[in-house]
């Protein structure tokens, strides 16, 4: 009979264990946890310290048999009573010594990390706490046992005591030195790689001319020469004191080395580079001084001269480590790593999507011939002869490229469209004439069982996934079979037209699917706008992971029309402080921005921080526009004409391409534009400045534009649900405890509502620009907005506010303002009332 009992006690225990770990995962619980970790090792640490003063004190009562430890009267001294005496006995001289310290600060860190302050890395903390407690322990026991003689303090705890004398009873006295000495240098290793070249430099006699070259300097037994060589140690030793001064305000910044987690390893390459760059350079910077310390005085000064110019190429190197950039270093060591929030996040998996059975283009024979023969005759029967006639099956449409015979006007084809059309008695033909860069003309025919094109097939294809695009879209399938993905930063706005029903909606999904399929919530974040309030409620779920909004807004998709302006006027608040940051910080665009701000060379506490792109979809923008106009467009263009360089790009679909909706301002801001199939010429002339989107099959079928010729794609069909098997398998995951919080917008009318101006919120800028209003005699908002190189919005911002401090006359439409201070000494003495 077999006996089951054993295997039920396992299965019992595994899922008693699961229960276990999914209490602890509970948010409350593990908070709960973690704050009484916090507070027993805080309480540890009294007793801790105050064994040192009132340990010897305490002993005797701790030792005697007689004592009641239980009474008030019980004698103890120690700050943590008497129970707090016996832990800090026990931890201290019972077992590990003053080495005991790391398990406060492991339980400490613990509960740091259960009540999620910080995302520690236990593993870490706990292989490096338990290093050190042993070693520390062994240490002090070891070399300091005879302190124990006449002391109340074992140093080293019984543990250190007890195990030093085995181990050096097992391996001698060299034996136990060596020990000490190779495992202070792993546990060195486990905390900084970097010593680990320090230790080969050192094995590879690199440190040795050092000595040497420092002896010989002192037999030579010159004055001059010894003086130097002080001189040099000095420098040697202040510089190293600098560096350790370095190294500690690097690690304090971020705050222990052992913070370092497995995913800092993806960048263990960059990481140990930029440490091999820096130890080269100050070994060369060592031996530079090295040879000019050997040389005799006068000669000093050649071959510095002459080492100096033979490395020039390191000396910028040196400049840049030592550089004055905002006098901030930040980690060098470690690069900032904008995922860690959220490192275990999984990106959607391509199972999401439907898989299509018949996805390949498969040839229908008998349609080609029948089409080429047609073809052939209808432009026969116009007296158009060909050379040669080639098609290429597409998805839903097949290109026929003709050559013409020689003397045949193009323009004599193109006007036959219609015809051929007929003739063809198809819908959706467009003829292209002549293709670009080729000498043909093209002929689109729709073909008879049109294939849908599968998301899967797109966001799965090898081109998308190898891709290294920083916003790929991929909209679709080319009349080649080829898949279409375009950059989103390149673009860089994007403007989608099309009847209803065309497939706008679902070429918008599939717009944000390809970018939730590559990019990281930490990277990137929506702004999803919908008047229709139904389009993109799907993607309320992902809010916490991918969406942005306004702190006061009540759902994450906004549908509401004041609401969507001040959206935007915020999208611009955030452009602007977003050039302000890229100003102070001396680059050009965001990539460098962020580059900079990941080496660590962006202060934090100087408002610098890492800059998630920003998409702003808004779908029925025509509806928008009806309904607020300009309120509407000005943000738009404002966006559309400066956010580029700040990674904030648009998306605007509207069903309506009309002049009234789609104006100069907005069509002049977005270069790429997408057509799906429009009901007339007029339309397709708005949206793509020729005609074409008329002639579309409409179901995803799609013009892409950007510069001279569109070319024809198939939007792949990504399906509601299959968009909400995305957003679920993303909301499930950890996310960030507030969706991206927009900067708050206050609108001119609020502004005025608000009366009394609010020191504490006046604008850095504020007093500057009273003193030149006051300077100038003149109150300009465009005059503030010039001098001080800052957007409309916050220029007004000032001006409403030297308004409300009685600077300035109210406005007087074109006109500048009254200026009511004559001087600024005026000036002073209002700003002091
Ligand atoms: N790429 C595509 N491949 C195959 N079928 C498509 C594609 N795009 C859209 N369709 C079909 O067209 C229908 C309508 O598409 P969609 O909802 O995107 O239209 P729309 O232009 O957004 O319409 P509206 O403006 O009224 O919202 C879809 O339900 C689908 O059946």
């Amino acid at each position: 009979m077999t006996d089951f009992s054993n295997d039920e006690n396992t299965i019992e225990s595994t899922s008693m264990l699961h229960k276990i770990k999914a209490i602890l995962k509970n948010e409350i619980v593990s908070f709960i946890i973690g704050l009484f970790l916090i507070m027993f090792a805080l309480y540890l640490l009294i007793p801790y310290l105050s064994f040192f003063i009132t340990g010897g004190a305490d002993q005797s009562i701790l030792d005697s048999a007689s004592s009641d430890l239980n009474s008030t009267d019980n004698g103890i001294k120690n700050m943590g009573g008497a129970r707090g005496a016996q832990l800090a006995y026990w931890l201290i001289n019972n077992s590990f010594g003053v080495a005991s310290i790391f398990i406060i600060a492991f339980l400490g860190a613990a509960g740091i990390r259960m009540m999620k302050v910080r995302k520690l890395n236990m593993w870490r903390w706990f292989f490096g706490c338990t290093m050190l407690l042993l070693w520390f322990s062994l240490f002090f026991g070891y070399f300091f046992y005879e302190a124990y003689q006449d002391s109340f303090i074992y140093l080293g705890g019984l543990h250190g005591y007890n195990v030093s004398l085995w181990i050096e009873s097992q391996i001698g006295t060299g034996g136990i030195l060596l020990l000490f000495i190779i495992s202070a240098l792993y546990i060195l290793i486990f905390f900084n790689k970097k010593y680990i070249n320090k230790i080969r430099d050192f094995f590879s006699g690199k440190y040795i001319p050092n000595i040497k070259r420092k002896k010989k300097d002192k037999s030579d037994n010159s004055v001059d020469e010894a003086d130097d060589s002080d001189e040099f140690e000095d420098e040697n030793q202040t510089k190293e004191e600098n560096n350790t001064d370095k190294e500690a305000t690097l690690n304090e910044n971020d705050s222990l080395e052992m913070e370092l987690n497995t995913s800092a390893d993806e960048e263990s390459l960059e990481l140990s580079k930029s440490d091999k760059d820096k130890i080269e350079l100050v070994i060369e910077e060592k031996v530079e001084e090295i040879i000019e310390q050997s040389l005799p005085k006068g000669t000093t000064q050649g071959p510095k001269e002459s080492s100096k110019s033979q490395d020039k190429d390191a000396e910028p190197a040196f400049e840049v480590e030592a550089a004055k950039d905002d006098l901030y270093r930040g980690s060098l060591d470690q690069p900032y790593n904008p995922k860690l929030d959220l490192e275990g996040f999984k990106f959607p998996t391509l199972d999401l999507m439907k898989h299509f059975e018949n996805n390949d283009p498969n040839v229908n024979m008998e349609e080609q011939n029948m089409n080429k023969n047609k073809i052939i005759s209808t432009l026969r029967s116009f007296d158009i002869e060909i050379t040669s006639i080639k098609a290429t099956v597409g998805p839903t449409v097949t290109l026929y490229e003709i050559t013409p015979a020689q003397g045949v006007r193009i323009s004599k084809i193109r006007n036959l469209e219609d015809d051929i059309a007929l003739s063809l008695a198809a819908l959706g033909i467009r003829i292209i004439a002549p293709i670009p860069g080729k000498g043909t003309i093209g002929i689109e025919v729709p073909n008879e069982n049109p294939k849908v094109v599968s998301g899967q097939s797109i966001i799965g294809s090898k081109k998308f996934q190898t891709c290294n695009y920083e916003l790929p879209v991929a909209f679709g399938k080319t009349i080649t079979n080829e898949v279409f993905v375009v950059d989103l930063c390149k673009m860089p706005h994007i403007l989608v037209a099309g009847a209803t029903g065309q497939g706008k909606s679902v070429g918008l999904n599939t717009m944000i699917t390809s970018l939730l399929y590559k990019k990281h919530p930490a990277e990137l974040k929506f702004v999803l706008i919908d008047p229709k309030k139904v389009e993109f409620s799907i993607y309320s779920a992902i809010k916490h992971h991918y969406l942005a909004q306004l702190p006061d807004a009540e759902e994450p998709i906004i549908t509401d029309v004041t609401k969507v302006v001040q959206t935007l006027n915020s999208v611009c608040v955030e452009m602007d402080a977003r050039y302000d940051l890229l100003k102070a910080a001396k680059v050009r665009n965001i990539k460098e921005y962020n580059e900079k701000f990941i080496n660590r060379q962006l202060n934090p506490e100087k408002g610098h921080k890492y800059m998630p792109y920003i998409v702003v979809v808004i779908d029925e923008f025509g509806d928008l526009i009806m309904t607020a106009g300009k309120e509407i467009e000005l943000p738009i263009a404002r966006i559309a004409q400066l956010a580029r360089a700040v990674g904030i790009h648009m998306v605007i679909a509207t069903q309506r391409p009309t002049t009234n909706i789609i104006t100069g301002t907005i069509k002049a801001n977005f270069p790429a534009r997408v057509a799906f199939r429009v009901s007339s010429m007029t339309d397709s002339r708005t949206i793509l400045d020729r005609p074409g989107a008329n002639q579309l099959i409409g179901k995803g079928d799609m013009l892409y534009l950007q510069g001279s010729d569109p070319i024809r794609v198939q939007c792949a069909f990504i399906d509601t649900p299959e968009v909400e098997n995305i957003t679920k398998y993303i909301a499930q995951q950890q996310g960030y405890t507030t969706p991206f919080y927009l900067p708050e917008y206050t609108s001119e009318e609020s502004r005025a509502a608000m009366g009394e101006v609010d020191p504490a919120r006046l604008d850095p800028l504020f007093e500057d620009a009273a003193r030149m209003i006051v300077i100038h005699q003149q109150g300009s908002t465009s005059l503030i907005q010039r001098k001080f190189s800052i957007g409309y919005n916050r220029a007004g911002r000032i001006m409403d506010q030297l308004e409300k401090m009685g600077i300035v006359g109210p406005s007087e439409g074109s006109k500048a303002r009254q200026v009511f201070c004559q001087d600024e000494m005026e000036l002073d003495q209002r700003l002091n009332n």
